[in-house]
C-alpha cells in the first residue's frame, strides 16, 4: 500500500507560537482520514503545508513522495477545500463551475450539474452573494466533482445546516466508494463524520495524539464507574483520560482499555461498572488542553 501522505518531525512555528511539534505520521492511499483536535490544535496549518500552500519550519513532509511546496506535480493532483477560497466576485457560480473544470483531470461536470441543482444552488448568482452554508456546499461541490487523488477538506460544514451535512457526506462517501482517492476532513468533533472515516488522527497543541482507525477508537478506552477508593486500584497505574465525580464519594474515570480479565473479574466484584465509551466524547478528552474544564473557570481553582 502507497502512502500519499508522510511526515517525520514535521515542526511549524510561527514566532514564538509552535502550531505543529514534531509530528510523525503516514496516510496511505485511498483512505479517508478524519484529522480531529479542538480549536488551535494546528489542523489548518498541517493541512497547508501538506497541499503546499506553506513551508514547514523543519522536519520532513512528501506528499505523492515529493515537497509538497509550490510543487507542480502536487497542485495538480490535490484540491484543498476551505471557506475561504478566493474567488472573483464578478463571476457567476455557473462560470466558476466552468473555469475551475480543467485544473482538475477528474473533474465530473455532470456530477457537479447535479449536486449544484440538488442542493438549489442557481447557476447566476455570484458566490460573494451566498449565505455561509451555501458557500460551503458550493465549495464542497467543487471538492466533490474535482475527484482529486488528495483530497483536502477543511472544516467542510461550517454553516451548513444539519440536513445539509448529511447530504453531503452522504454524497461524498458514495462518490467516494465508486472513485476510491485519499481524502483528509478536518473537524473539531468526530461525531457528525466517524461514519464516513476509516481513520481517525487526533491532534492535540501541535502533536499527534493518536492515530488509529475508527473501529480500534471503539475499543480504545473504557469508563468505569464505582466509589473513589474502589477505582483508585484500577485507576493507579493507568492514564486517567477523563474524570467526573459522582456525588460525594463516586466517580466515572476513563482509562485506557487495558484491564485484564482478572482486573475485570475483580472490577465486578467490588461493584465497579466497566461502561463502553462513546468515540466521540474519548476524542474530546484526548484532545482536552484543560483537563478539568469550564467548571474550573467557577471553582477559583
Ligand atoms: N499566520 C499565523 N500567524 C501566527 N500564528 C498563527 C498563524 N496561523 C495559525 N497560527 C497559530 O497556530 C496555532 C494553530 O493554528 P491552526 O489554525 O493551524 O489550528 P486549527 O486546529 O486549524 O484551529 P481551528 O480549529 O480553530 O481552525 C494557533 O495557536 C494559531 O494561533
Amino acid at each position: 500500500m502507497m502512502n500519499v501522505v508522510e511526515c517525520s518531525g514535521l515542526t511549524k512555528t510561527y514566532g514564538n507560537i509552535n502550531a505543529l511539534n514534531k509530528m510523525s505520521f503516514a496516510i496511505e492511499e485511498n483512505k479517508i482520514t478524519g484529522l480531529i483536535g479542538p480549536n488551535g490544535a494546528g489542523k489548518t496549518t498541517l493541512l497547508k503545508i501538506m497541499a503546499g500552500f506553506m513551508q514547514q519550519s523543519s522536519g520532513e513532509i512528501r506528499v505523492f513522495d515529493r515537497s509538497p511546496f509550490n510543487d507542480l506535480t502536487v497542485s495538480a493532483n490535490m484540491i484543498f477545500v476551505d471557506d475561504n477560497m478566493a474567488l472573483p466576485q464578478t463571476l457567476s457560480l455557473a462560470d466558476i463551475l466552468e473555469g475551475v473544470a480543467p485544473f482538475y483531470a477528474n473533474w465530473d461536470a455532470g456530477l457537479a450539474q447535479r449536486l449544484f441543482a440538488y442542493f438549489n444552488l442557481q447557476p447566476g448568482q455570484c458566490h460573494h452573494k451566498l449565505s455561509k452554508g451555501m458557500k460551503s456546499t458550493f465549495n464542497m461541490i467543487i471538492g466533490i466533482a474535482a475527484r482529486c487523488p488528495l483530497t483536502i477538506f477543511d472544516e467542510p460544514t461550517t454553516g451548513m445546516d444539519a440536513g445539509v451535512r448529511k447530504d453531503f457526506y452522504r454524497a461524498l462517501l458514495k462518490d467516494y466508494l465508486a472513485h476510491p482517492r485519499t481524502i483528509i476532513l478536518s473537524s473539531h468533533l468526530l461525531n457528525e463524520i466517524q461514519d464516513v472515516l476509516e481513520d481517525v488522527l487526533l491532534m492535540r497543541a501541535g502533536e499527534k495524539r493518536l492515530h488509529l482507525p475508527v473501529s480500534d477508537l471503539k475499543e480504545y478506552a473504557v469508563g468505569l464507574r464505582g466509589r473513589r477508593e474502589v477505582l483508585e486500584q484500577f485507576s493507579g497505574n493507568r492514564e486517567v483520560l477523563y474524570r467526573e465525580a459522582l456525588g460525594r464519594d463516586s466517580e466515572y474515570l476513563v482509562v485506557q482499555n487495558t484491564l485484564s480479565e482478572t482486573e475485570r473479574q475483580q472490577a465486578k466484584r467490588s461493584g465497579v461498572e466497566i461502561l463502553p465509551v462513546d468515540t466521540a466524547d474519548l476524542c474530546v478528552y484526548l484532545t482536552a488542553t484543560n483537563k478539568g474544564g469550564i467548571d474550573d473557570v467557577f471553582s477559583g481553582a
